[in-house]
């Protein structure tokens, strides 16, 4: 199916926020901001998820958190949103040649993989890592006209983030209990950090005159290790809490990254860290744009779970297909791998 030619950002269409087709409107969302819980949070009004790997609310509780003082210079990160916004603005027809076909990784268009309302989301995919070598020679030829996020070294912005992601995961084995040396001679730690493939979205919500009617990207999980997003400062990323189900609004406070931990992290760490179930909504008055940079296993290894088993080994291929088949049948794709309780004996694999 040939992409469709994407409106400037400063000229979305009206259609660009037909009303959304799945889940509860935007606009119905439970009260955010009057509890404990909230005021926890880092979100003016809002309830926010607490900043940094270390304070404030846990990532097993939400499954998400802000990154501060991640190290990531500011120049890395200043230029991606001018950038994201010049890309939108190219000409419909230059983005139309762009766009994604049939079997390709990258390519300008909707997310494929997210059963999503065809109407808000448009984005550009661009495979980093091991993929990086397949960008589309039409966007390579366009080389000059396209900026340096997606060329195929991936700019300061893919080095800093690479390298970002295999101190983060350190941070991540700590905290599952394995010590420094552990972590330093351990065999299964270092390939998981070492092959670490990263793709990344560009994502621009077109500002829309009714956005309670409408929603920017419907609810789901990420499925790789982590994501981490970068965000203009117009809110609109929204993390699902549970018991009851409200709505908490991330806030974009400047500098800092959110981290999203996606389904295979879960199933690598038998579910200790859990995914995190969020949706991004759409301004009045603002266009939004985000960098979601994931970071998963490369494509043929299989991602083994725990000691005690709780789920089955996968590849990040099968489990897209796993939840292509869970998004079908409104399944839940975790839940079509696990093959026992989550149990006490979780943790990190065995190594082999
Ligand atoms: O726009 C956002 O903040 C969220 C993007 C996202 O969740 C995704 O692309 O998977
Ligand atoms: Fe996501």
């Amino acid at each position: 199916m040939p992409s469709p030619p994407l409106p400037t950002s400063s000229s979305a269409p009206r259609s660009a926020c037909r009303r959304r087709t799945r889940g509860r409107p935007a606009g119905r969302r439970p009260p955010v901001g009057g509890g404990r819980r909230a005021r926890r949070g880092a979100g003016g009004g809002h309830g926010a998820p607490g900043r940094g790997a270390g304070g404030g609310a846990r990532p097993e509780e939400w499954g998400a958190f802000l990154l501060v003082g991640h190290g990531v210079p500011a120049r890395a990160a200043a230029g991606v949103e001018e950038q994201v916004a010049r890309l939108f603005a190219l000409p419909a027809p230059d983005k139309a040649r762009a766009g994604r076909r049939p079997g390709e990784a990258s390519g300008y268009g909707y997310p494929a993989a997210l059963h999503l309302p065809k109407h808000v989301v448009r984005g550009v995919h661009v495979p980093r890592g091991r993929l990086a070598r397949r960008v589309p020679p039409r966007l390579a030829r366009r080389r000059r006209r396209v900026p340096p996020l997606l060329r195929r070294d991936g700019g300061a912005h893919h080095r800093e983030m690479r390298a970002l992601g295999g101190r983060l995961l350190d941070v991540f084995f700590a905290a599952l209990g394995l010590t420094a040396n552990q972590i330093a001679a351990g065999e299964t730690e270092w390939k998981i950090r070492e092959t670490l493939m990263a793709t990344m979205h560009l994502n621009l919500y077109p500002r829309c005159p009714e956005p309670e009617r409408a929603m920017g990207l419907a609810a789901h999980t990420d499925s790789g290790f982590f994501t981490f997003i970068t965000q203009s400062p117009v809110p609109g990323l929204q993390l699902l809490r549970r018991g009851p189900d409200w709505w908490v609004t991330v806030p974009p406070p400047p500098g800092a990254l959110v981290v999203v931990l996606g389904d295979l992290f879960q199933l690598l760490t038998n579910g200790r860290l859990r995914s995190a179930f969020h949706r991004a909504v759409v301004k009045r008055e603002r266009d939004r744009i985000s960098v979601p940079y994931f970071l998963g296993p490369p494509l043929a290894s299989a991602v083994p779970p725990g000691r005690k088993a709780a789920f089955r080994a996968v590849t990040w291929p099968e489990y897209m297909g796993v939840r292509e088949k869970a998004h079908r049948t409104d399944a839940s794709a975790l839940a079509m791998l696990r093959v026992a309780d989550e149990g006490e004996e979780s943790g990190m694999p065995h190594k082999n």
